[in-house]
Parts: structure tokens; sequence; C-alpha cells
């Protein structure tokens, strides 16, 4: 657990960067720092690692004090991944990762083994590791960041920015990344960015600062979105939280409708609605126009492609966009085996919203 208790940084110059703020962040969670430029979010993480002392106040790591610890030594338990991943430039991909373990003593070979596997674990093909950093892309280079970040299987990690300078389809494949290795690692990572979308996106906990270093609101990024705490808040989380929100909101409540899929292979009788086909394992293949007769048997050619298929269970925007984005209206609920389980409508989901409002 990281614990700020009224810290406070004021630089010589004067400027106060971080304002008597307390937060606490819960160990094996992510924990995301988000605000408008100059609030202070990259002042406070480095308070942890005391790459900057607070003026007053004391930042716990587990229940200590970092003043109290030598610096190197906390350092080692403690990742740290900035944008642009700050890679050496002179060293190959994998002596990047190498050089963290080889620092705690591990011998050249053990270090290099350890690099490899961390690089496979972020996702990079084993013949990337014989590059140089410039010979990787801008997202490459942010995956070696995270594998060296995680190179001492530290308990926490500091993230500052670290996928911003990346297109955003990258990015959300990053963010994706991020996601899967946390499920995996349970680490304590404390996230800067200046993102709202990818706060909400990482955050289990998001703390909005405003100017001055002032802690606006700090909650789970579905209380952020249902009722921001002022109007910086509001204006910060932006115009379509409502539709946003729907990704917090799980779907266990959506009644499915039934539906008779018709099935590959087989001649089809006339009909007057849309009528979904399937596979001879039940999968979605595609919608049937209304008014059609197939006399031979049905083949994927004379269908009309789907929209998104909504997982049972997850999240009402998903429930939401497979019913927007089928050409029937009715969006197709399937199985964790991908197999089909009914549908829904637009208006289904937003019954659900309604009744959750109305809810006392
Ligand atoms: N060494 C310094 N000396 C004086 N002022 C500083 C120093 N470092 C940062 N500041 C100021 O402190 C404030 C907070 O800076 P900080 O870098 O923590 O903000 P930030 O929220 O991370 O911003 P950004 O999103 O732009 O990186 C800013 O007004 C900045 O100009």
């Amino acid at each position: 657990m990281i614990e700020f208790q009224a810290v406070r940084k004021e630089y010589p110059n004067g400027t106060v960067a971080v304002h008597e703020l307390s937060l606490s962040v819960p160990e094996g969670t992510i924990t995301v720092l988000v605000g408008p430029s100059g609030c202070g979010k990259t002042t406070l993480m480095r308070m942890v690692n005391r790459m900057i002392d607070p003026t007053s106040g004391r930042v716990l790591v587990d229940g200590a004090d970092v003043r109290d610890r030598d610096p190197a030594d906390l350092r080692r338990g403690i990742g740290y991944v900035i944008q642009q991943a700050g890679l050496f430039p002179h060293r190959t991909v994998l002596d990047n990762v190498a050089t963290v373990p080889m620092l705690s003593g591990a011998t050249r070979r053990a270090a290099r083994a350890r690099a490899a596997e961390l690089l496979d674990r972020v996702g990079l093909p084993a013949e990337l590791g014989r590059r140089y950093p410039v010979q990787l892309s801008g997202g490459q280079q942010q995956r070696v960041g995270v594998a060296r970040a995680l190179a001492a299987d530290p308990p926490v990690l500091l993230m500052d920015e670290p996928f911003s300078a990346v297109d955003p389809v990258v990015r959300e494949d990053l963010q994706n990344e991020l996601l899967r290795l946390q499920d995996e690692l349970d680490k304590t990572v404390l996230f800067v960015t200046h993102d709202i979308d990818e706060a909400i996106t990482l955050g289990e906990r998001v703390a909005v600062l405003r100017q001055g270093g002032h802690l606006a609101q700090y909650a789970d990024p579905d209380h952020l979105l249902a009722e921001p705490a002022d109007d910086f808040v509001t204006t910060f989380v932006g115009r379509d939280r409502g539709y946003r929100r729907l990704s917090f909101v799980d779907s266990a409540a959506l009644p499915l409708r039934h539906a008779d899929p018709v099935p590959l292979g087989e001649p089809v009788a006339d009909a007057p609605d849309w009528r979904l086909a399937v596979d001879a394992d039940r999968r979605p293949r595609g919608w049937l126009p209304p008014g059609t007769a197939v006399t031979d048997p049905l083949t994927e050619d004379r269908l009309v492609a789907g929209g998104s298929l909504h997982p049972e269970h997850g999240p009402l925007r998903g429930a939401l966009d497979a019913a927007l984005s089928a050409p029937s209206g009715l969006g197709v609920v399937v199985d964790a085996d991908g197999g089909f389980r009914g549908v829904v409508t637009a208006d289904d989901v937003l019954a659900v919203l309604r009744d959750a409002r109305d809810r006392p």
C-alpha cells in the first residue's frame, strides 16, 4: 500500500505543486492520477521513489516512511516507466531489460534468460531482443520499458504517462496488455495520465487533481462518472460521461429475448423478419434479410454481416453497441464459447438503465 499523508510540495521558486494532499493507494490495484497539465501529478508520483521529497507530510510504502529508506534500496522495489520508455540507446533491447537483474547480482546469462522471458510476457517476439531501441516502433519501445520495470519483480510500479507518445490504436493495445499483465501480476500500480479516458479504462481507483495540487475527487470510475464531486470534475470527465458509464454497468439484469436462429447448410422458408444464421456450433455468422427464401442449403454469401456480439453479462455498453450495429436492430448475445444465447434491443438496454436510476 502507498499512502500520502498531508503531503505538500513547494518548489524553491515558490510554486506549490502539491497542496496538503492525502490519498491511499490500495495494494494490488491500478490507481490513476489524472488531471490537467501542471496539476502536480508527476511531483506526487516522484515522491514515492524519492526522486522528490515533500516539503511537509509523509509518504508511506507498506507502512514505512520512504524518508527512512535508503533511496537505492527503496527503488529496487519500485519499477518506473516513463513516456518515450527512456531506454539505453546503445544497448540491445534484451540487454536493456537484462541490466536490472544484473544490478541485483544475477549473472549475465541468468539476467538475459529473465529478460527474454519478460519480453515474451509483454508480447514482444524474441528476435526483437537483438535490435537496438531506435529500430523499434514507439509502441514496442514502451513494451520494453514495461518489461524493464518488471525485471526486478517489484511490488510497486510507477507509470508516468507511459503511453502518451503513441497513436490511439497502439495505445489501446498497450492499455489492454497492461490490464492483462496486471491480472497475472497483481502489482500496486500508480499510473499518471492527463487523459480521462485512459484513467477510466485502467483505474480501479481514479484520483482527479486540479491546479495547485488539490485532490478534486478520488473514486472508482463508475462513481466518478455518475457523481462528479464538483463543476471542475464534471467538466474534466467530459460531456459523454453518461454513455461512457455504460462500460461499468454489467448486463446481468438485461432480459434475453428468444430467437430461433437458422442453421447454415439447410434450406430456409420465407419469413417476414430478419433471422440470424448460425454454424454447427451455434456461432452467429450473419443475418438473413426479411422475405428471403432459400431453397438450396443456406450459405454465408446469402447473409448480411452482423453487428458486434455481446458476451453474456458483459458491460451494458457492449449490449447497446450490439443492438445498434446489427442490421436487424437485435443485438446478438453469446455465451463464453461464442454460442448464440439470445437477442436484446436498444430499448431493453435503456429500460435496464431507467430501472437502475429509479431504484431508491
Ligand atoms: N523543479 C521545479 N521547480 C519549480 N517548479 C516546478 C518544478 N517541477 C515542477 N514544477 C511546477 O510544479 C507544478 C506541477 O508540476 P508537475 O510536473 O508535477 O505537474 P503534472 O501534473 O505532472 O504536469 P504534466 O501533465 O504537464 O506533466 C507545475 O506548475 C510545474 O511548473
